[in-house]
């Protein structure tokens, strides 16, 4: 037994909406002669109007019109959706049919004010939030059922927008009068998110088409119907079941010929759309005559047939008039506002579709299996919310707050979904530039070691000119004129040419204290504020699983927040990965030293054991045993494979990959079998500087720096002069007793050091068989070349004449090249000082 309740309202509501001057109306030179006056009155101007004209003072057009709500270009959406749209869902929820539709001539924002875009959505959008936020909200006592279609009229045919290829639809009146479209889809849903998605899938199917007054006209009438169904959750012997229907529909805009330049298809479309319009225009009359006529044509357009109920039946109506405010619209805008106006005095009659439903006894026992499910359901939630509060972090108030606004909206979910991604995004952000700042900070580790290399070069230098100069002081009391041929004062060494290059180096080693001050400040603040940002992300985690109500949007954020915490870690993982590149980088450059020091020794010994070879000259046994030593360790090639294995370890360590291990084939060393599709171990360190590496055999690249340049400096400073102190205590006899190395500031000098090798007392210093000091070890090959200047022979030494002069001699031309690379070294470490030189 079915019984229906009745609740008259009478509402038919209009309002209009100016847009904005368009740019092609602008450029047209059309002046805005639509005005809001205030909230409800509008004013439309005649453009034809001259104040100056006498004869047309009297027939001026200009008509003030007064609408329910106005809007001009200023109105947001969010504006125009709140006066017009919003009232309506309370009213639907009831069980109210409702209806809005835009109404106006192309191109004047109908479709921007019903679909809107991304940034500014439009009607549709905001219902359909508001009425799943109102559903949500009381879906604790009531349950709802809520299904959508979408239609549009094109060309006086039904499509079914939701499902294109069913073909044309039909209109059919059921039994109860009310006009439905057969076999169309109906989509049964109360996610929002699921119904955006139907309606954007919609959108993409509706008839749209470039018209000279509108790029995106719409040629069709577009028709989204939302109904809902709802009655209580407690089931009782008299059900209660209301339903409602809600109609948006966007109007294909009336459209006059000359002003769309329409031929063909276009224009056969404009007359349908222009004879639906007429249709509804009709209707609009005559549902607005104050006498009332009796006969309402709703037959005469699909789009009449289906708004019968909208415009003169059981329905709250909306209609949103649209108008262009530009002159050259003045009859389009004027026949719209005359409808409009019109339609003012329509009066619908609104009854609440109640169904009071008696159940006959055969239903009682769905009607109990139903009731146990719901009691399962309460059982649930409050197991549920009693595990909950055993939770003693749940019990705090946000727990309290959180657990009130359980049920709040759908846009407060969003809200807050965004709010998280935007503070992962952030954090990431700042990673990035944390990263940056880390690598700016190695790099200006790296320069401020090569300028303090360029330092402690310049003290070292200059503490061992000062040693010469004291010794040929020494020696002045003894030879006086010879001295003053070589004397190398240790004022010298405040050439303008060196002290230029420190004074540059120890200029750029301040501005690089400057900048990593700076960097270590800005590294500070962004630090900090990560730390807010973790916090506040972690805090929005808390929050978002208290209020997000389904279970899969919580899966879902769940996920969400598991994956930008992977991106955070991997981020994390690279940054390191990238300062321990910068460590091995570093490291390598030592090695890379170290190696070619090793080649420089090597050099020496041998050329060494060339000349006591061509000269036979006497070793003492321990030297030749020393030498012997060193020999089999050249040829077991220990120090090789020891090489092979670090620069093998830094490979695996950059690569973050497991080395590829073959088996040793049989005789060969499995390191260096390792190692043999690379370069040979000679080459270590070079990579892929394998040129540049050449290039500086004999420029040793500078030492590692420490965290802090300014004691580094000093420091650097301290150890070279007292290191070259030491050296010349410990050191006796370093090897060749040669003359000193022409000064590289005067190569002029050269020629004349060349003849002080043959002035001297020839012969050779034998060794001693002192281990060289650690100092020694570490010298660069610039200090073994002055090493070998040392200050005369020890007390203890044996000089032994050679037998073939002649090699001295050519020993002369070795010294010259030795000469050359120092003064190419001395150039290329100020070229240094003046910028960056990548390693
Ligand atoms: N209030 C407004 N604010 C900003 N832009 C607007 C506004 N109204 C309309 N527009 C812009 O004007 C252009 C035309 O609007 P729209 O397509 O909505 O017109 P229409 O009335 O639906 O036309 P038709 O029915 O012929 O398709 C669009 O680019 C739209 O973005």
């Amino acid at each position: 037994i079915q019984s229906m309740h009745y609740f008259f309202f009478i509402v038919f509501q209009v309002a209009l909406r100016i847009r904005p001057l368009s740019d092609a109306e602008l450029e047209e030179g059309a002046t805005i002669i639509a005005h809001k006056v205030d909230d409800q009155m509008v004013v439309l101007m005649d453009p034809m109007e001259d104040p100056d004209d006498i004869l047309r003072a009297h027939r001026s057009r200009e008509k003030t019109y007064m609408f329910d709500v106005a809007f001009d270009y200023s109105a947001t959406q969010d504006e125009v959706y709140r006066s017009t749209t919003k009232g309506l869902i309370e009213g639907l929820i009831s069980g109210y049919n409702a209806t809005v539709f835009a109404y106006g001539p192309t191109g004047c924002g109908k479709t921007y004010t019903m679909l809107g875009t991304d940034r500014e959505p439009g009607i549709y959008v905001r219902t359909l939030n508001d009425l799943f936020k109102a559903i949500e909200e009381t879906s604790d006592d009531m349950q709802y059922s809520v299904s959508m279609s979408y239609l549009e009229i094109y060309n006086e045919m039904i499509r079914d927008l939701l499902n294109p290829s069913s073909g044309f639809l039909d209109l059919r009146e059921d039994s109860k009068g009310e006009i439905q479209v057969t076999g169309i889809t109906e989509v049964s849903t109360i996610n929002a998110r699921e119904v955006m998605e139907l309606l954007m899938k919609g959108n993409k199917q509706r008839t749209q088409e470039p018209t000279a007054a509108n790029q995106t006209s719409s040629r069709s009438h577009a028709v989204l119907q939302v109904g809902v169904r709802q009655q209580s959750r407690c089931r009782d012997i008299l059900q209660e079941v209301r339903f409602a229907r809600l109609f948006m529909i966007d109007l294909a805009g009336s459209e006059r010929a000359s002003q769309t330049q329409n031929r063909g298809q276009r224009l056969k479309e404009g007359a349908h759309i222009n004879r639906s319009l007429l249709a509804l225009g009709n209707c609009i009359n005559a549902l607005s005559e104050k006498n009332g006529n009796k006969y309402v044509n709703y037959r005469d357009s699909k789009l009449t047939r289906l708004l019968k109920d909208s415009l003169g039946g059981n329905s709250r109506t909306v209609m949103i008039a649209h108008i262009s405010p530009a002159s050259l619209a003045f009859e389009d805008s004027r026949n719209t506002l005359t409808y409009a106006d019109r339609a003012k005095s329509i009066r619908t009659r609104v009854k609440r579709n109640l169904l009071n439903v008696s159940y006959h006894v055969a239903q009682y026992t769905s009607i109990i299996s139903d009731l146990r499910s719901e009691i399962q359901r309460l059982k649930k939630k409050i197991a549920d919310q009693a595990s909950r509060q055993l939770n003693p972090d749940r019990t705090d108030i946000r727990h309290v707050q959180a657990e009130v606004q359980a049920h709040s909206t759908r846009a407060e979910m969003d809200q807050l979904r965004e709010q998280l991604i935007d503070a992962f995004r952030q954090q990431m952000d700042i990673r990035k530039r944390l990263m940056e700042l880390d690598n700016s900070n190695m790099e200006i580790q790296i320069d401020t070691s090569k300028h303090l290399l360029t330092i402690a070069d310049w003290e070292q230098e200059r503490f061992r000119r000062r040693k010469k100069w004291q010794g040929e002081r020494r020696k002045e009391s003894f030879n006086k004129d010879e001295s003053e041929k070589d004397s190398d004062s240790p004022e010298s060494l405040s050439d303008s040419t060196e002290i230029q290059e420190v004074a540059i180096a120890r200029e750029n080693l301040v501005t690089l204290m400057a900048e990593q001050k700076k960097i270590q400040k800005q590294k500070a603040g962004l630090e900090q504020r990560l730390a807010e940002l973790r916090e506040k992300a972690r805090r929005l985690e808390e929050l978002l699983p208290r209020r997000v109500s389904s279970e899969e949007q919580r899966e879902v954020l769940c996920l969400l927040c598991k994956v930008h915490e992977l991106e955070i870690e991997n981020a994390e993982m690279q940054s390191s990965a990238l300062l321990k590149d910068n460590v091995i980088r570093q490291k390598n450059v030592v090695v890379q030293r170290f190696e070619q020091h090793r080649h420089l020794c090597h050099e020496i010994i041998q050329q060494q054991r060339k000349f006591i070879d061509d000269h036979s000259l006497l070793v003492p046994p321990h030297l030749q045993e020393l030498y012997e030593m060193y020999m089999k360790e050249m040829d077991e090639k220990n120090l090789d494979r020891v090489v092979a294995l670090d620069k093998f370890t830094i490979r695996t360590l950059k690569d973050g990959s497991l080395p590829k291990i073959t088996l040793p084939s049989r005789g060969r060393d499995p390191l260096q079998e390792m190692d043999s599709d690379q370069e040979s171990v000679h080459t270590l360190g070079s990579d892929n500087r394998e040129g540049r590496t050449k290039l500086r055999r004999h420029t040793l690249p500078p030492i590692l720096p420490e965290p802090d340049g300014l004691q580094i400096l000093r420091g650097v400073q301290n150890i070279a002069v007292k290191a070259a102190r030491r050296r010349s205590k410990v050191l006796e006899v370093d090897a060749l007793r040669l003359p000193p190395p022409p000064s590289p500031l005067d190569p002029k000098k050269h020629k004349s050091n060349l003849s002080l090798i043959e002035a001297r007392p020839k012969g050779l210093v034998l060794w001693r068989g002192r281990q060289p000091s650690p100092e020694l070890r570490h010298a660069t090959s610039d200090d073994n070349l002055s090493s070998s200047t040392g200050e005369g022979p020890a007390p203890n030494s044996t000089w032994t004449r050679p037998r073939n002069r002649q090699a001295v001699k050519n020993l002369a031309p070795r010294e010259q090249d030795f000469d050359g690379r120092r003064r190419k070294r001395r150039s290329r470490s100020f070229e240094v000082t003046g910028q960056a030189v990548s390693f």
